[in-house]
């Protein structure tokens, strides 16, 4: 029997609807059996009628209910957890709102605009017993896991370096503006934040969180950020990151590894489209290389080349069932978590969310990059 979750979804742009679209496929198409998911509620903090036109438009089954603010979906009985899709300048005071109601919360990346944010959130989840996790969707992708099993089973040697690009070649000014909340500081906006987050989650994914626990340790960062001129968020970032030595499981010497983040929108990681530029992200380890195709927050595809002498190399194609956009297997791990009294996701653990943020806040700090103090602030309530 599936166990059957129900979502109350926070806010109606763009993001919401994608992931409303998903929660819509039927499980079965993924091979998902064990779980079900139903929307019951829809919140929309500029009117009803845009909640209504939300549920009509995606067709989502009776019975749903439409809210105008914030505070009546937290409040509604028949909500298991709430999907927060508002700017990352507002998630902090949102999942506030949802936690301080009792709610279970799985909330849109970035996590929040700064780490102790995060950490606040994190601790009043455990103080409340209620589940809580950050939507990094791609880390539930099968092809993430199978790139993990690969690292953790030893496939390309010791991981000693990953290369992540996630960058769009967009005419900034003409597609952005200055109020887009991808370069308004007011919504948090700028690349580290919305894009930069997938490099750094497939460093992290790949030399960090491959590690037994008790083995990852945060790294140093060197950054530079470039400023949109015409609003100061950052439209270019690139970091390294050096993670301290750790015991090899499949190696006799300790070593550092590397990871180098890039971020851009006004350069593209591949610009016709086509994946005639390679892949945007390369795992490169003692006996080879993993490499991965795709947008890095929706891959399609990886290639494994071993060193030379050391085997064949192999193309491995993802697939997106039923035509979804893939953020639905996230869906099933809030599911699976809920189901099993978890609090946190094994696969975005808390304390990984602090500390990719920790990197972002270094990072900001090394480019001069500071948001308004209303959405920096760690108050709540406060009206933004
Ligand atoms: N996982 C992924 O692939 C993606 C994740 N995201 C993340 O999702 C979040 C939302 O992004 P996206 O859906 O593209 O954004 P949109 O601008 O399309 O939607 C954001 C929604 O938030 C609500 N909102 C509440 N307060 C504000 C405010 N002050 N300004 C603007 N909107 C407000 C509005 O809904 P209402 O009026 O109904 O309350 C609005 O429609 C971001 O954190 C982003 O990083 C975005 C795209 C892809
Ligand atoms: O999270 C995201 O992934 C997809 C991008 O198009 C979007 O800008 C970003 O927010």
């Amino acid at each position: 029997m599936a166990h059957t979750i129900r979502w109350g979804i926070m806010a109606t742009g763009w993001i919401a609807e994608t992931f409303v679209r998903d929660l819509l496929k039927d499980p079965k198409a993924r091979d998902a059996s064990d779980v079900a998911h139903k929307v019951v509620a829809v919140a929309s903090s500029s009117s009803k009628d845009k909640a209504d036109k939300f549920i009509s438009t995606l067709g989502i089954p009776a019975p749903c209910d439409a809210y105008a603010t914030y505070q009546e979906l937290v409040a509604d009985p028949n909500v298991d957890v709430v999907y927060v899709a508002t700017p990352h300048s507002h998630h902090y005071q949102n999942v506030m709102l949802c936690l301080e109601a009792g709610k279970n919360v799985l909330c849109e990346k970035a996590f929040t605009v700064n780490a102790a944010q995060t950490k606040i959130l994190c601790e009043t989840a455990r103080k409340k017993n209620l589940f809580l996790m950050e939507a990094v969707w791609t880390r539930y992708f099968p092809l993430s896991v199978q790139v993990r099993e690969l690292i953790q089973k030893g496939e390309i040697g010791e991981v000693l370096r990953t290369i992540a690009d996630t960058s769009f070649g967009d005419d900034v000014e003409e597609k952005w503006g200055t109020k887009h909340r991808m370069v308004n500081p007011d919504l948090a906006g700028g690349c580290l934040l919305d894009l930069g987050i997938y490099s750094l989650t497939w460093v992290f994914q790949t030399l960090y969180h491959t590690l037994p626990r008790d083995q990852r340790k945060a790294p140093t960062v060197t950054s530079q950020m470039t400023p949109y001129h015409l609003t100061g968020a950052d439209e270019s970032t690139t970091i390294l990151l050096s993670f301290p030595t750790s015991t090899p499981s499949n190696g006799p010497h300790p070593h550092r590894s590397q990871g180098i983040a890039m971020t851009n929108i006004r350069v593209s990681a591949d610009p016709d489209e086509e994946g005639t530029s390679g892949p945007q992200i390369r795992i490169q380890g003692t006996k080879g290389e993993i490499q991965v195709f795709g947008h890095p927050f929706r891959p399609t595809s990886y290639r494994v080349i071993p060193k030379k002498g050391l085997g064949e190399v192999r193309t491995v194609e993802g697939s997106f069932p039923a035509e979804g956009h893939g953020m639905f297997w996230e869906a099933d791990e809030v599911a699976r978590c809920l189901r099993d009294g978890k609090l946190e996701s094994e696969g975005m653990p808390w304390e990984e969310s602090i500390v990719i943020m920790e990197v972002m806040d270094e990072v900001r700090k090394q480019g001069g990059l500071t948001y308004p103090q209303k959405i920096e602030s760690t108050e709540y309530p406060l009206q933004l």
